[in-house]
């Protein structure tokens, strides 16, 4: 039998007290520029441009101006920036209230309890507790544990290994993917009309209601001793449709627009939108992936819950809609399964870590 690799929590290294971290997290000199103690960064992000903020009950509207002008918000915001805090949304404060209490919950457990569910990445099991692992050649690790499981559809997910504590995990998280999957809904219907398709031909093409994955990942950010050093998640786009975060109102996720780093601020009720590279490659570009990244802090641990909707691995091919595809817009992307896809990202940031 295979011997699990140790794999050293973060949790248990910002608990221990040491005031330098260890060079493995320790980011190379390119990447540092910018680096930053999250709650300094959004204090100087306030004059800068913002992630637009985009209502998006405007789109049940029965003023059809209204409902164009949130069409129009959700693409422009798609196009340029990749990203966009949505309110309005309409899942109940109370229901995110007790998602984010039950995570907090979970990771307030000793980390013995946590171990229990670790997840074992060498053998393929990547749902459950874990930490990343250095997967490429300069062997750099983020400054985080995480949670990772499916959410949706009910019949795919596998509650044996979802936690058990808090007792309401499971009831809270079922819940809320309900109320997102709906709201996912709306987002793919603004989007479709934004590139001019019909309303529901985003949504069709991702798979439909059965076949889009919800997968969640509760970040969990300890606070580091040096946060100008390292990251809680280095910059990478993600290889979803659409990503939908969530967090504990502590800063720390940035985007890249216009050539700098922009700190998302803390809007109250809002969830953030990420457009991912399944999408952009369906849109044949038109809307854009965005490049994120999370900064840590000194004084402040942070969780955050990004819920990805992604495709089936096998069965859906990605590729750019024909709609979207002419003699002035050729195909920019080739054709590739999602996992596909995700094994070539993987392969061009190993050979990118190889030559550095
Ligand atoms: O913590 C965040 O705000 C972003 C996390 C993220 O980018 C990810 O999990 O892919
Ligand atoms: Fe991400």
């Amino acid at each position: 039998m295979a011997t699990k690799v140790f794999v050293p929590r973060v949790e248990s290294l910002a608990r221990s007290g040491i005031d330098q971290i260890p060079t493995e997290y320790v980011r190379p000199e390119s990447e540092r520029d910018h680096l930053g103690d999250a709650l300094e960064a959004e204090k100087k992000s306030v004059n800068g441009p913002q992630i637009p903020i985009i209502d998006i009950k405007m789109f049940d509207s029965d003023d059809e101006a209204v409902r164009k002008q949130c069409v129009e918000e959700v693409r422009s915001a798609a196009v340029n920036w990749g990203v966009m805090h949505i309110v309005g949304h309409g899942i109940p404060a109370e229901l995110i209230d007790r998602l984010r209490e039950a995570g907090k919950r979970f990771f307030d457990l000793p980390l013995e309890e946590k171990e229990k569910y670790a997840n074992d990445q060498s053998s393929g099991m990547i749902q459950g507790y874990g930490s990343k692992l250095a997967n490429n050649a300069s062997g750099q690790l983020e400054w985080e544990d995480y949670f990772f499981h499916l959410m949706f559809p009910e019949n795919q997910t596998n509650l044996s290994i979802w936690p058990r504590y808090p007792p309401d995990y499971t009831e809270v998280t079922k819940e809320f993917a309900k109320e997102l999957r709906v709201v996912m809904t709306k987002m793919f219907n603004l989007l479709s009309l934004g590139v001019g398709l019909p309303a529901e031909k985003l949504e069709a093409e991702a798979g439909g209601m059965e076949n889009i994955l919800l997968q969640m990942k509760i970040n969990y950010y300890p606070k580091c001793p040096q946060p100008s050093l390292a990251v809680g998640v280095e910059a990478h786009t993600d290889v979803s449709r659409l990503s939908f975060i969530l967090h504990n109102n502590v800063p720390g996720l940035q985007v890249f627009y216009d050539g700098k780093w922009v700190t998302a601020k803390c809007v109250p009720d809002s969830i953030v939108v990420h457009v991912g590279d399944s999408l952009e490659i369906l849109t044949n570009g038109l809307y854009k992936s965005v490049l994120h990244r999370g900064l840590v802090n000194k004084e402040k641990v942070r969780i955050s819950w990004a819920v990805f909707a992604e495709p089936d691995k096998e069965k859906v091919l990605l590729r750019p809609l024909p709609e979207l595809v002419s003699d002035a817009a050729p195909p920019k992307y080739e054709l590739r399964t999602f996992a596909q896809h995700v094994r070539q990202k993987l392969f061009k940031k190993e050979q990118e870590a190889a030559t550095k």
